[in-house]
């Protein structure tokens, strides 16, 4: 895929330790490495891309996880310029995490205003096997959510849940937006022909 042209660029923020690599390499390589390899925090920012099929139609879907660490966060603009989707990852088990959603809600919203927006709230394995281990209920994530026109998604990178079908909701989201700003233009270039065809009021 190298040198082919992405269609939509998708962009990971949020706090380090959010799980942002881990969901990008379940998402295109399909495996999890957890406590395997110990944790490595991302250098300012990797890049993956995937194609994906919407209807018939095959899209490219370039992916940039950004590091978390405040450090970096200055760097982040760069790769969120631009972009079609942002995924503001949040861990579950992490409170502190979920309250820096807000400043990345802010950065896009002064920024990238046509950026759309997908809360994702990460390691749902972990609160699944202790639910006491849950530090964000889905109630507050959900009136976030609203409050910022996004969707919702808890996923888990180690069983891969709901990952899919969050980055395919994004792929669909970006081909829905693609047709209506397609016909727009159209509509505007017909309005245009007909203004053209019309006699002019001032010859009767
Ligand atoms: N159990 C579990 N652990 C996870 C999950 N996702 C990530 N982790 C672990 O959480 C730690 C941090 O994950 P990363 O994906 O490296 O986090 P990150 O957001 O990319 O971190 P930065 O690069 O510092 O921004 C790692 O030890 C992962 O193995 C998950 O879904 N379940």
């Amino acid at each position: 895929m190298a040198g082919s042209k992405v269609d939509a660029k998708v962009v990971l923020l949020g706090k380090s330790y959010a799980g942002k690599t881990s969901l990008v390499e379940r998402y295109l390589k399909n495996r999890f490495l957890g406590d395997s390899v110990p944790y490595q925090n991302t250098i300012g920012a990797a890049y993956g891309a995937k194609t994906v099929t919407v209807n018939g139609k095959s899209i490219i879907i370039g992916i940039w996880d950004t590091a978390g660490s405040e450090r970096y966060e200055a760097m982040s603009r760069i790769y969120y310029r631009g972009a079609r989707a942002a995924i503001l990852c949040y861990d579950l088990t992490d409170k502190s995490s979920f309250d820096r959603i807000r400043f990345w809600i802010g950065e896009l919203r002064q920024h990238e205003e046509n950026c759309k927006i997908y809360l994702c709230g990460t390691k749902y394995d972990l609160v699944e096997e202790d639910p006491e281990r849950r530090a964000v209920s889905t109630s507050n994530a959900k009136s976030l959510a609203l409050d910022c026109m996004a969707e919702l998604y808890e996923t888990s990178s180690k069983t891969g849940k709901d990952i899919d079908k969050l980055f395919t909701r994004i792929a669909t989201d970006y081909m829905k937006d693609k047709a209506a700003a397609e016909q727009r233009e159209k509509d505007a270039f017909t309005v245009k022909e007909t203004g053209r065809k019309l006699p002019c009021p001032c010859s009767s």
